[in-house]
């Protein structure tokens, strides 16, 4: 089965209603390639979630930016994975490195919430990388596969799943990763989930970059073998995210 393309836009902590608004009537008005070649989800903070849900197309969808990591209950300030289904929010972001880095989630934490999300049906965007000095280390592919170990160990049915390898240093830095340099890792994570999950797993699970990723490289980033979309932070609040979308093409011709 070969991967479908998928693009998120990760809006972080950004926008007001009326941007909100501005940037889903962009998205709306956009000529993109079909459903059958792309998948979008778009990920608003989670006040804004029903509003993006009620006004975006029915071809895109939406993504929580986290969740609670078990049942809802006496935690304030957290959202539950129950609460998002029932909105029929369909996917949640988690992992992400703001998060582990900000809020000190550790890869267990992020691996119980990961298959806690999944077993309330949501679908997961599971967010690895490592920062600049893991890289210079020499420990890249340590770090990513401690962080992808500690999902795996927790999830048995990966069809819901999509990887995000993130560095670090790439993310909202202007400094993307070298399409040779993603491809490395894509393909050193796809041969770790061979191994360790299985041959299955690894030919059908999405990995997606995310890091800088913008209307001028996308289109060499997605042109690599194992590189099956983006996650987009900075320009998925602004209309190049429907060139990053149109990126997909790249697959048709590869
Ligand atoms: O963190 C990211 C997406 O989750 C990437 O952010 P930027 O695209 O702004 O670098």
């Amino acid at each position: 089965m070969a991967r479908k393309f998928f693009v998120g836009g990760n809006w972080k902590c950004n926008g007001t209603a009326e941007e909100v608004k501005k940037i889903v009537n962009t998205l709306n008005e956009a000529q993109v390639p079909s459903q059958d070649v792309v998948e979008v989800v778009v990920s608003p903070p989670y006040v804004f979630l029903p509003l993006t849900k009620s006004i975006l197309r029915p071809d895109f969808h939406v993504a929580a930016q986290n969740c609670w990591v078990k049942k809802g209950g006496a935690y304030t300030g957290e959202v539950s994975a129950e609460m998002l289904v029932n909105l029929d929010i369909p996917w949640v972001i988690l992992g992400h490195s703001e998060r582990r880095a900000l809020l000190n989630e550790s890869n267990e934490f992020v691996g119980d919430k990961v298959a806690y999300a999944l077993a309330q049906g949501l679908k997961v965007i599971a967010c690895v990388g490592e920062t600049l000095e893991q890289r210079e280390a020499g420990s890249t592919m340590d770090v990513v596969a401690a962080q992808t170990k500690a999902i795996a160990d927790r999830v048995s049915n990966w069809s819901n799943v999509v990887i995000a390898y993130e560095p670090v240093w790439a993310i909202g830095t202007g400094k993307v990763a070298s399409p040779a340099q993603a491809q490395e890792v894509h393909d050193e994570l796809r041969k770790w989930l061979a191994k360790n999950v299985s041959a299955d797993v690894a030919a059908t699970t999405r990995i997606i970059y995310g890091g800088s990723v913008n209307g001028g490289n996308c289109k060499e980033l997605g042109g690599q073998a194992d590189v099956d979309g983006f996650l987009v932070g900075g320009a998925s609040l602004k209309p190049e995210f429907i060139d990053i979308i149109k990126a997909a093409e790249v697959k048709k011709s590869a």
